[in-house]
């Protein structure tokens, strides 16, 4: 397991995209819209992990309802695993909470499932395993 990116919501990709530009030093390397998360997202490689801001796409968007109630800030924490069913198996016996037990696609060409943060010390976390 490995953290495989950070998710930040913004309220502007445009806006967002070329303040982590200059911080990062380097532009993005992919855009990619979730239709069915309702986020438009942009990818940055940062050493071994990611950051992935994300925009609503749409106003039943969970990120709409995130910035409408906390603004803009950290999102979630995705760890990068290898076997995703195997830890979705694991992480319930452990007791933990998911939002839907079924992964589903995700951006990156990742498999993704998230946990509730009721069940995660109030810290959102997705899981996700790479695609063949
Ligand atoms: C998949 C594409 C991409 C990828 O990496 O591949 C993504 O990462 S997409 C990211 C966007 N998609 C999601 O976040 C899906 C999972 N999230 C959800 O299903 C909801 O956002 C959920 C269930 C976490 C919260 O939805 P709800 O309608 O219940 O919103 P509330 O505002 O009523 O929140 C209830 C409760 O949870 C707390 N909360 C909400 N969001 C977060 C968060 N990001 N981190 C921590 N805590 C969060 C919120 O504060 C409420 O707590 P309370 O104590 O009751 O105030
Ligand atoms: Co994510």
């Amino acid at each position: 397991m490995k953290i495989e990116h950070i998710g930040i919501a913004v309220n502007s990709l445009g806006t967002s995209d070329d303040l982590f530009e200059r911080l990062l030093g380097k532009k993005n390397y992919k855009q990619e819209s979730v239709a069915r998360e309702g986020v438009t997202t942009s990818f940055y490689e940062v050493g071994e992990s990611k950051v992935e801001l994300l925009e609503a796409s749409s106003e039943d968007s969970p990120i709409a309802k995130f910035l409408s109630k906390k603004g803009e800030g950290i999102h979630h924490i995705a760890f990068g695993v290898d076997d995703i069913y195997a830890e979705i198996e694991r992480l319930k016996k452990e007791g933990f909470i998911f939002i839907s037990e079924e992964p589903k696609d995700g951006a990156d060409n990742k498999l993704v499932v998230f946990l509730h943060p009721k069940s995660t010390n109030g810290v959102l976390i997705e899981l996700c395993q790479e695609k063949a």
